[in-house]
């Protein structure tokens, strides 16, 4: 099993095996501090997953109940928050209980932050069935909600107090829900890691799972570093959110046709066109094309940007946004809100 600790306001491992969601029982339960637990997932990975996590559970002499809504990030809202505090208040859930989160990163965010805010505040464990789940949103404790302003505008940052990651979840991925976890990857390698980089450039949609566990590990061990130092957000951590800017701005603008990571890939090559060398953006689109995935998104240039003015990247009239001259070495740049419009909008 690989065990990578992560250092935050709550210290938690991440734990990689394959098999590990049937024998995760013992896991929870002493991660946890309860034997009582409500798992939150979605209505697809109910069907496929739900029910080895209650066997494991059970045979760990825990209770469980589950809390299912329908897949999609049009979930990722207030009205199925507030319904999942009702189902919490039902369960009985008081503040030594616990929450797990079985699923993408629809789920993980919902409920990281059910956890942050329900009775003020209780534990959460995440199990991530997607790669994006596995590298990225299980980790590090951002969690929140999409209103109709803007994504994840609602948020907290809320540790999980275990990350119980098993890559064999993702044989059931659809090809396309791979591919969104890709893009978050070559994410990583772009900001940190040409050998990362490297890998991903050298496999194709086709190829790429048996790579999976190498996959995660770097990315895992990136963001843990980053999020040692940068738990908040207030500097290092912003290279995290490379192509995000315009990313969430797509989503947001393809009422979310696009997906999150579909909307990361043509962020990062719409920006890397404009702020990199012509070489640098060319390897990166010729990596994100390996995956069907975007490089551009259709819409007139100020629409966009006119969406980027929530960006939590904002202070003011500032806004930090994340370049990469280099691949694996991502820079954090700040600019005049009217600035950062301009050199997006200006034509290439
Ligand atoms: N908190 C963070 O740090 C962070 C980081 C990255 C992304 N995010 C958020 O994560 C969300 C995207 O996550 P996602 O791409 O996992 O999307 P998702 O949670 O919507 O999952 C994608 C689809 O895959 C299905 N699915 C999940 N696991 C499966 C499996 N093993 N087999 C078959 N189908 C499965 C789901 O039912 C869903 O339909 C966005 O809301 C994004 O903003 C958060
Ligand atoms: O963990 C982080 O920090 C990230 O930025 C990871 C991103 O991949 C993720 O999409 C995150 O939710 C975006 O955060 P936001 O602060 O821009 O909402
Ligand atoms: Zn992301």
């Amino acid at each position: 099993m690989r065990r990578i600790s992560v250092h935050a306001s709550t210290d938690y491992d991440v734990l990689v095996e394959h098999g590990l969601l049937r024998q995760c029982g013992s896991l929870l339960a002493g991660a946890a501090v309860t034997r009582h637990f409500v798992i939150v997932t979605d209505d697809t990975v109910d069907e496929l997953y739900s029910k080895d996590l209650l066997h494991a559970l059970d045979m760990a002499g825990c209770k469980a109940e589950c809390f299912v809504f329908p897949h999609g990030e049009a979930s990722k809202c207030s009205g199925t928050l507030l319904k999942l505090y009702d189902f919490l208040c039902e369960s009985g859930i008081t503040r030594s209980d616990c929450l797990i989160a079985l699923g993408g990163g629809v789920v993980g965010d919902l409920t990281g932050f059910a956890a942050a805010t329900f009775l003020r505040g209780i534990r959460y464990i995440q199990i991530p069935t997607t790669l994006l789940a596995q590298i990225d949103s299980s980790v590090g404790g951002k969690t929140a909600i999409n209103i109709p302003g803007g994504k994840n505008l609602v948020g907290a940052f809320k540790q999980p107090s275990l990350v119980i990651c098993d890559p064999d979840t993702l044989k059931t991925l659809p090809g396309h829900i791979l591919s969104d976890g890709i893009a978050e990857a070559i994410k990583y390698g772009m900001i940190r890691d040409p050998g990362l980089f490297a890998l991903l450039d050298a496999h194709n949609s086709d190829n790429v799972l048996p790579q999976a566990d190498e996959i995660i590990a770097r990315c895992v061990t990136i963001k843990r570093d980053i999020v040692a130092k940068d738990e908040f957000d207030t500097g290092e951590r912003m290279l995290l959110n490379f192509g995000h800017t315009l990313g969430h701005a797509i989503e947001r603008h393809s009422e979310f046709a696009y997906t999150h990571g579909q909307a990361v890939a043509a962020g990062m090559c719409m920006l890397s066109a404009r702020t990199a060398a012509p070489a640098v953006t060319a390897r990166l689109i010729g990596c994100v094309n390996n995956y069907g995935l975007p490089t551009d998104y259709d819409a007139p240039m100020q629409e966009l940007t006119a969406l980027c003015g929530h960006d939590k990247k904002r202070m003011g009239g500032e806004l930090s946004y994340v370049v990469c001259p280099a691949i694996g070495q991502g820079e954090i740049r700040k600019a005049s809100f009217p600035d950062f419009c301009r050199m997006m909008e200006e034509s290439l």
